[in-house]
């Protein structure tokens, strides 16, 4: 699978790597000490609610921002650090921003050529002509900015980032200009761009889908930290902690006590590991596609209070003795519900256990 060839490979060979990376920005912010390493070939996708710091940690990669204190190092060389600040230019990196950024005045061609002016002109040519060709534009190339469609210019920002052979894109919310159907198309394309033209990226997104289907690795951040760094899976199926969990999938949170190494709750006891003392009070995170209907009349029971046909999924509101809130399932089953009430299990497997403050 590509997550764990990734992932081979960035122990082998890391690639970008940030050491106690620190940037204050005014009264009310710091990012970091951030530490972060990134293998060659490696799609990193960064993640987190908005104010996080995604951006400011991709403009220090960049060096379009200087950190206050920590490194940055690129194929083993120091762009940032203890008395070393390689200017933007320098870094071979390229860049690929939320608007494309492209230069209005200037053909397709003539923006995938700017990168490449230091290059001997036949060179050059060759490169763009293989890049229009990857990038599907060559039908455009005489096109101004303004008369393509916006995955069309993503494409062509993506050609110009890629021209001068970077060891590295930085991306940051490269999708978001996009519409929904456009935006997965597009998404599809330039990772499969990336991956034949073997690059290295750092996508910033603030979409918990397309970071889970995007990323060999996902970094999320809150408040200017790292929470968790690891494959999709990791973070979905595994989370830190309950921002992380949150961040990916809805829950249902019922209360317990944490006694004898399980949460007891209203639902039944949950096998766990939490840092508490026997007796304190702890939430079961337990997801609505966890809350299965069941035929065993020693089941739980509930009062459906609603319920939503969604196609392929419906999902039900479970009014359950002993909860406080309703309790939210999800099931791709089709339902014959008799007199309001329904029987269901609880899949313990995929039961979280989170301190409760
Ligand atoms: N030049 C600046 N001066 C002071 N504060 C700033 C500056 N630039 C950004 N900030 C603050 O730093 C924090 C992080 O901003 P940043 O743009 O990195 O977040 P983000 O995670 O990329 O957010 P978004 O998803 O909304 O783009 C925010 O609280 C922002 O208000």
């Amino acid at each position: 699978m590509a997550d764990q060839l990734h992932d081979g490979d960035a122990r082998a060979q890391p690639m970008l790597e940030v050491e106690r990376l620190v940037r204050r920005l005014g009264p009310g912010f710091t990012l970091g000490p951030i530490d972060l390493s990134i293998g060659a070939r490696q799609i990193v996708c960064l993640v987190g609610h908005s104010g996080c710091g995604k951006s400011t940690l991709l403009r220090l990669i960049a060096g379009i921002e200087r950190p206050d204190s920590g490194t940055v190092r690129l194929d083993g060389k120091a762009l940032a650090g203890p008395g070393v600040f390689v200017e933007p230019e320098k870094r071979n990196i390229g860049f690929v921003f939320q608007d494309y950024a492209l230069f209005p005045h200037l053909t397709v061609k003539q923006n995938i050529l700017f990168g490449l002016r230091k290059r001997p002109r036949e060179e050059a040519r060759a490169r763009v002509a293989m890049l229009l060709e990857l990038t599907a534009l060559t039908a455009m190339a005489g096109r101004y900015p303004h008369m393509l469609s916006g995955g069309e210019q993503q494409r062509a920002a993506l050609a110009r980032a890629l021209a001068p052979e970077p060891s590295i894109v930085l991306m940051d919310e490269p999708f978001s200009n996009l519409d929904r159907d456009l935006r997965e198309r597009v998404r599809h394309e330039t990772i499969a761009l990336l991956r034949r033209t073997a690059t290295t990226a750092v996508i910033v997104t603030h979409d918990p889908e397309e970071a889970l289907s995007t990323g060999d690795r996902i970094v999320l951040m809150k408040s200017g930290q790292i929470v968790q760094n690891g494959t999709g899976r990791d973070l979905h199926d595994r989370p830190a902690d309950r921002y992380a969990a949150e961040f990916f999938s809805t829950f249902n949170r019922v209360p317990g006590i944490y006694r004898g190494g399980a949460l007891h709750t209203a639902l039944g006891a949950f096998p766990c590991r939490l840092d508490l003392a026997e007796g304190s009070e702890a939430l079961a995170f337990i997801r609505p596609q966890a809350v299965c209907p069941c035929m065993a009349l020693d089941g739980l029971s509930g009062a459906v209070r609603s319920r939503s046909f969604r196609g392929e999924i419906e999902q039900l509101e479970l009014d359950v003795e002993g909860l406080t809130a309703p309790l939210v399932m999800r099931t791709t089953q089709r339902l014959n519900i008799q007199d309001g009430k329904l029987r269901f299990r609880i899949d313990p497997e995929t039961v979280l256990a989170f301190t409760a403050a």
